[in-house]
């Protein structure tokens, strides 16, 4: 997959291009159906398959709380998973306020077609464009038939009789539903922050627990709860083996915490990982945050937690 930053002057003339629009936050089922489309058509007509997505996230630009959205993938994350995918371009379009209110007549005609070219474009049910998100399917197949190309709409995806959506799942993790989120990613939600300094209590009950420091602002944190986990230590040897273990976010009660921390006790391990990267995939819901009478109480706990955990896991 080739990555496009930029538009003027830099894009390729695409070949037979097959072209899907939005913001593609999480790369969920739904995202996935329209992908699909994408590269049978593409197959078919012997076209190159470009996803055209913006950054920053258009609600961010738009919303009239800006800076208030928390995303499922930051733009790297998005860049990693649509490139698993297998499809040909990724073109990044840079989302500003100069952008967002071009009336949707300009935006098909001075932006999708004069870059694009496409020869069909592929859009979901919901899909709306240009300023006040008024341009939708049909403006865009009425431009098709002037400028000379095919628009296919695809129907809302159903999970569980759940639709798929971003939203829905953005909800879902938010709310600790993460059995709920990850059936309609197709894969457990994961995120990923650095490894700092705690209190070090966790070592003198058994558990030490890797404290993580999420650095992009923007990513969505789970509700607060314990968790079954699966991680992925990003040091220089690039692994990709995961370890088991289990999570805690929240304020930890039981010894008087105030600040929300995100911490792991990864299993069957021992070694300083200070100041490593920890990419943690969310498995499973375990229970609530509790207050404990006293650390005995909460070792006690903790080991049924690791139990649960290892049972969740081995599915
Ligand atoms: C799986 C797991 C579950 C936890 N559950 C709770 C809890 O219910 N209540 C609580 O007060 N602290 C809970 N903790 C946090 C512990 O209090 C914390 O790990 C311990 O104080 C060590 O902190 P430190 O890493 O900063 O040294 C949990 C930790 C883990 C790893
Ligand atoms: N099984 C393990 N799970 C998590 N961290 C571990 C483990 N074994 C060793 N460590 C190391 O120990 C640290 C956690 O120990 P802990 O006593 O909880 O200290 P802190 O309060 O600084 O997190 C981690 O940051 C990591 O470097």
């Amino acid at each position: 997959m080739k990555v496009h930053r930029e538009l003027a002057g830099s894009l390729p003339e695409f070949r037979n291009a097959v072209v899907t629009i939005g913001a593609f936050d999480g790369v969920h089922l739904g995202h996935r159906q329209i992908i699909a489309q994408l590269k049978t058509e593409a197959a078919r007509i012997n076209g190159e398959t470009v996803i055209v997505t913006f950054h920053p996230h258009p609600r961010k630009i738009v919303s009239s709380v800006p800076g208030d959205i928390k995303l499922l993938n930051t733009l790297n994350e998005k860049i990693a998973l649509l490139s698993e995918t297998g499809i040909d371009h990724l073109v990044v379009v840079p989302f500003d306020h100069r952008f967002s209110n071009q009336p949707a007549e300009a935006y098909v005609t001075d932006f999708l077609y004069r870059y694009f070219k496409p020869h069909t474009i592929i859009i979901g049910y919901d899909h709306r464009f240009g300023k006040g998100r008024e341009g939708d399917y049909h403006l865009l197949e009425d431009f098709g038939k002037q400028l000379g190309f095919e628009v296919k709409e695809i129907a809302e995806q159903l999970q569980n009789q759940i639709v798929v959506s971003s939203t829905r799942i953005r909800q879902s993790i938010a709310q600790n539903d993460i059995a709920t989120a990850n059936a309609l990613l197709g894969y457990p939600y994961f995120f990923e922050g650095l490894i700092v300094e705690g209190n070090q209590l966790g070592r003198t009950i058994g558990y030490p627990t890797a404290n993580l420091h999420i650095t992009s602002e923007e990513k969505l944190i789970p509700g607060d709860g314990v968790y079954a986990v699966r991680v992925n230590i990003k040091d220089a040897s690039n692994s990709t083996a995961f370890l088991n273990g289990m999570m805690n976010i929240g304020v930890r009660p039981t010894i008087g915490g105030r600040k929300r921390v995100i911490e792991v006790n990864i299993f069957d391990f021992d070694a300083d990982i200070y100041g490593q990267v920890l990419q943690v995939h969310v498995v499973h819901y375990l229970r609530g945050e509790v207050k404990f009478n006293g650390l005995e109480e909460l070792k006690a706990q903790l080991q049924k937690d690791k139990e649960a955990a290892i049972a969740q896991l081995s599915h």
